[in-house]
């Protein structure tokens, strides 16, 4: 069983590695031909001393080792501050495989666009890309998800009047130069910034014209010549001086206006965050405690605190912002009519409580948190002739249908329809972040593996063949074992079904930086659950 030290040591030791992109001797030939990596090229660009969150940092991890892997997705997202202003920033990589993309690359680039888009917050590209990982082109190239959805957000978040600034800092080949051509403003850099649809091989190949890529594309070419790009500069730092320059005279938007007062620190320490969380994932504990080491002076203003109480609902601040939290319960808890509820089950009288406080939130305009812990609806005869499907229904027509933007944490389990009506991924949380802590699957290995191996022992002896309790035994642990092996946050986080792996700790910077980019991005559509059953 893993402590909480272990999994938090285990979290530096991967962002360590990860922060390396594809490791130094390629950083050290990257920097060689005078460029700043990724991550530099944000410290530099960003302002000195601000909050930054990075998402997609896990992207890729472990999923291409036979290509020589994709660290980070092939390329650097955060929300940060650009002269005051907050905005979106991609920074390809190029130390890996010359910032070609992955599959991955497309839906991690995919999802920077759609936190712009959401939030309505501007976007920086920082080019450095050969365009399509070539070997895993019929992952990447056609699909509707794919590369070519990049240039198509692009238009449409032109239209939308999202600002889009891109500065060309290496390659920018084949469909990929339409990327920064498509931005408001196009920057690029000279001797080492090229950007054409084909490069001087094809172009040999094709026509048999001989040109070097900077005559075909350069700097100068696209500044003196095609007039594609707006302006050259030097060196990396002057160009994205420039960048800062022209986000210090964008203008302000329309705010939301979700709620901010004055911001004050958890009374209770949120160190013990640590100690309250157990080990063993299957043992009780107490989320309001959770909860008021994350809220503003530790003051959580409970909805029918009574009443299903394996979800918390209620009121809070976070850095100053008002905010619904919606918590899986884990303590084990006394029902009104007297039964006893197991904790992380949602039971009808909970899932009912949460739709209603979950319209109140929408109502108010209030923004949404969600803690998940939660191990699935209660399943049983008492449970379905209670009618448990139509209020788990209700929850998620709610919860799915809501306005106000919705932020989800995976505090520890995150099973089936539990995951769902908690706001897992599918329902459009603005961000979504696992704790170290956190697990995800369908069901947890050892139900997994007891309902596998009933069905197919049941599938054998409708054939005819009985298998001994050994045999069965040894498919219980190979089903155990596979299961187990896809529950972990970095698991998720590598196929970006979360934004990332955190530690308890940076919750409140990321609700708070959160609504800060939600507060961008007003709300036009009026609340609507539709047909609920009742
Ligand atoms: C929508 C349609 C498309 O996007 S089609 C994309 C077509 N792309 C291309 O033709 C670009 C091919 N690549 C190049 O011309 C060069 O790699 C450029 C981008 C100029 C960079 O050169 P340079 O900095 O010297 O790096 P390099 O060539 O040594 O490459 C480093 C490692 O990356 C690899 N790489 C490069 N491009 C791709 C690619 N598109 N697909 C797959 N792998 C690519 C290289 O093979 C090299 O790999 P390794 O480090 O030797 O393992």
């Amino acid at each position: 069983m893993q402590t909480i030290e272990n999994l938090l040591q285990e979290l530096k030791e991967k962002y360590e590695q990860l922060k390396m992109g594809g490791g130094l001797k390629k950083i050290q030939s990257h920097k060689a031909k005078g460029k700043l990596t990724a991550r530099e090229r944000i410290e530099y660009l960003i302002d000195k001393d601000t909050k930054y969150i990075e998402f997609g940092l896990f992207a890729g991890d472990g999923m291409y080792e036979e290509e020589g892997g994709c660290p980070n997705g092939g390329c650097v997202c955060i929300i940060g501050f650009v002269s005051g202003k907050m905005c979106v920033i991609v920074s390809n990589d190029a130390t890996v495989k010359a910032g070609a993309w992955f599959p991955i690359s497309a839906k991690k680039n995919l999802r920077a666009q759609e936190i712009a888009m959401e939030n309505r917050l501007p976007i920086v590209y920082l080019v450095d890309s050969a365009g399509i990982y070539l070997p895993l082109q019929s992952e990447v190239f056609a699909d509707k998800e794919h590369f070519g959805r990049i240039f198509r957000n692009n238009a449409q978040m032109s239209s939308i009047g999202i600002p889009q600034v891109a500065a060309i800092m290496g390659s920018c080949v084949a469909g990929g130069a339409y990327l920064p051509i498509m931005s408001d403003y196009a920057l690029i850099v000279e001797g080492s910034g090229s950007v054409f649809l084909a490069g001087s091989y094809l172009v040999k190949s094709s026509i048999g014209e001989d040109i070097d890529n900077e005559t075909l594309g350069g700097a100068t070419t696209h500044c003196e010549i095609s007039g594609v790009t707006d302006n050259k500069f030097p060196n990396d730092e002057a160009c994205l001086d420039e960048i800062r320059n022209i986000f210090d005279k964008m203008g302000h938007f329309d705010k939301a206006g979700f709620d901010k007062k004055e911001s004050f620190l958890p009374i209770k320490d949120p160190n013990e965050i640590y100690s309250i969380l157990p080990a063993d994932r299957g043992k009780p504990y107490d989320m309001v405690e959770i909860i008021e080491r994350i809220v503003d002076n530790s003051e959580f203003d409970q909805y029918k605190k009574g009443y299903g109480q394996t979800i918390l609902c209620g009121l809070a601040r976070i850095d100053g912002w008002a905010v619904g939290i919606v918590a899986n319960q884990r303590k084990i808890v006394k029902s009104k009519k007297g039964e006893m509820q197991m904790g992380g089950v949602i039971y009808s009288d909970s899932a009912d409580k949460a739709a209603r406080f979950i319209m109140n939130c929408n109502q108010q305009k209030i923004p949404l948190v969600f803690l998940q812990d939660v191990t699935g609806f209660m399943v049983g005869s008492r449970s379905e002739h209670g009618g448990i499907i139509k209020d788990g229904a209700k929850m998620v027509n709610a919860m799915a249908n809501s306005v106000v933007p919705k932020f989800t944490f995976i505090v520890g389990n995150s099973y089936g329809a539990g995951n769902y009506a908690m706001c897992g991924k599918a329902y459009d949380p603005r961000l979504i972040y696992s704790w170290v802590t956190g697990q995800m699957a369908v069901m947890s290995g050892a139900s997994a593996a007891k309902t596998l191996v009933q069905i197919q022992t049941a599938t054998l002896k409708s054939k005819g063949i009985v298998i001994d309790e050994i045999e069965e035994n040894e498919l219980l642990d190979k089903i155990t074992d596979r299961y187990n092996s896809q529950l972990s946050p970095y698991f998720a986080a590598s196929n970006l079904w979360t934004d990332g792996v955190i530690d308890p700790l940076e919750t409140r910077k990321i609700i708070s930086m959160g609504i800060e980019a939600a507060n961008h991005a007003p709300i036009t559509k009026r609340y609507n659950v539709g047909v609920i059953q009742t």
